[in-house]
């Protein structure tokens, strides 16, 4: 059979994978698709640069159009990252009837209704399986899988380089600056570190799947946002002394027609199985109505695992090329979304408070919490180990976002309270 000719945008961390596991598997892919694949060219900004493996150098470009306007090519894999450059070449590309391959969630958040209506427009496959949670085949699991049910709730950690630093803080004490720098020299970070640690990369995901999750058009506005930047070792301590494990976790919900979503760092209580994905690893927790409470894990980050989405998602594009059934997959219809209001959305939250060591002042403080009617699960106060000030560690039972907001704005105007020096959503 006539091969199936890839052009490779990116020789990074995926890209390099890419390469490994089409040459290292052709044979089996061989044998699923029934034609040899050729990885025929391959965009990197720097052809001189050395690098961990062998590539043909004459199949090296610098020049994206060289790979997009070549009539030769049948599947374009996008592993390069960026927004507006790469929207402009995969655009193009379709233009050309080439099927597109993608690990770019920052691309799919924010253009992924504009690339997918295009491509059905030129019946083309846009598959990006990568782009959420890395080797788990999430995307896949919620398009199909659940297709006979209606998801209430996704949450999961659904980025790797955070819960990488988390888990090294929490279990070694490490510092957070020197954590970092291990997460991104084993490619796990972004080019930007910093959509990493400010929760951008998961709320880009999360975008991702709570549209496919809800049928819904969620936007990464929707998105309440919070990172892990000024997650300090003492929260780590403190959950830790509670029975609690911090984690940077992505929620969506929906009751009825209402849904939100947002990143933040989540107490998670020792007893629940996402208090014990470490490392690199992801998880994301589906609920159906029908199906009750399922779970998803794997590494969510690094070469290999990303790669073997990427390679899933090729072997499904010229799969559809044998049967020529390239972009005739259905195409989801999603709803007009309603955002739930900060009434809507209950948690149970943790808070750390320092205050002045005195009479009555525990007292004002429950008080405050009693006028808004958020009900409390547990109060502790503790001297401060260094300060003339005692500590009030407190959590909640289920209350809503805006009666949390109203204490906390209580608290503003109470002289007895020196700072609210955490606030932290609690799960489990
Ligand atoms: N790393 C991971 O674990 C995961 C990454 N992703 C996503 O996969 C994509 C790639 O990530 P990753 O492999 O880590 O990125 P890298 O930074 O390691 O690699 C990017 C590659 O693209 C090339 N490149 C970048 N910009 C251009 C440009 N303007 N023109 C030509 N070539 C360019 C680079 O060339 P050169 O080598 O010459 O510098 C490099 O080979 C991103 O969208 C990322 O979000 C998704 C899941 C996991
Ligand atoms: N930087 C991302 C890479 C995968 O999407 C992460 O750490 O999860």
């Amino acid at each position: 059979m006539k091969p199936i000719k890839v052009g490779l945008l990116g020789l990074g961390t995926v890209g390099t994978g890419v390469v490994r596991i089409v040459e290292g598997h052709q044979e089996d892919l061989q044998s699923q698709v029934g034609s040899p694949i050729v990885i025929e060219k391959v965009l990197v900004q720097n052809k001189s640069k050395s690098r961990g493996i062998h590539v043909n150098p004459d199949k090296l470009t610098e020049d994206p159009w060289d790979i997009v306007n070549d009539p030769e090519i049948d599947v374009i894999v996008e592993v390069m990252g960026g927004i507006e450059n790469t929207r402009t070449y995969i655009l193009e590309a379709l233009a050309r009837g080439k099927h597109i391959v993608t690990a770019n969630k920052d691309l799919m958040a924010v253009h992924g209704p504009e690339i997918l209506t295009k491509a059905h427009e030129h019946g083309c496959d846009v598959l990006y399986e990568a782009s959420v949670a890395g080797g788990i085949p999430i995307i896949r699991t919620l398009i199909e899988g659940f297709s006979s049910d209606r998801i209430t709730k996704i949450m999961g950690i659904v980025n790797g380089t955070t819960n990488f630093i988390l888990t090294k803080m929490s279990k070694e004490g490490a510092a957070y600056d020197v954590v970092l720098k291990e997460a991104q020299e084993l490619g796990y970070a972004e080019a930007d570190p910093t959509s990493d640690v400010e929760g951008l990369d998961a709320a880009r995901k999360m975008t991702i799947l709570a549209s496919l999750g809800f049928r819904s058009d969620v936007s990464l506005e929707d998105v309440d946002v919070k990172g892990i930047s000024k997650v300090s070792r003492e929260d780590i301590a403190y959950a830790k002394r509670l029975g609690y494990e911090m984690k940077l976790l992505g929620i969506a919900e929906r009751q009825d027609d209402y849904i939100s979503v947002a990143v933040q760092p989540t107490m998670v209580k020792n007893s629940h199985p996402i208090a014990s994905v470490n490392g690199v690893f992801n998880a994301v927790y589906v609920y159906g109505e029908a199906v009750g409470e399922t779970m998803f894990y794997g590494a969510g980050a690094g070469e290999l695992p990303t790669a073997t989405s990427v390679v899933a998602d090729l072997v499904a594009v010229v799969k559809n090329l044998r049967l020529g059934v390239n972009g005739k997959q259905l195409t989801l219809t999603y709803k007009e979304k309603k955002l739930k209001t900060d009434e809507q959305i209950a948690s149970k939250y943790f808070l750390l408070l320092h205050v002045d060591d005195r009479a009555g002042v525990l007292a004002r403080i429950t008080q405050a919490f009693a006028e808004f009617e958020v009900s409390l699960e547990s109060v502790v106060q503790q001297p401060n180990a260094t300060l003339p000030e005692a500590e009030i560690i407190i959590i909640t039972h289920d209350a809503s976002k805006a009666a949390v907001n109203k204490v906390l704005a209580a608290f503003e105007s109470m002289d007895v309270v020196k700072s609210v020096k955490s606030v932290y959503r609690v799960e489990g």
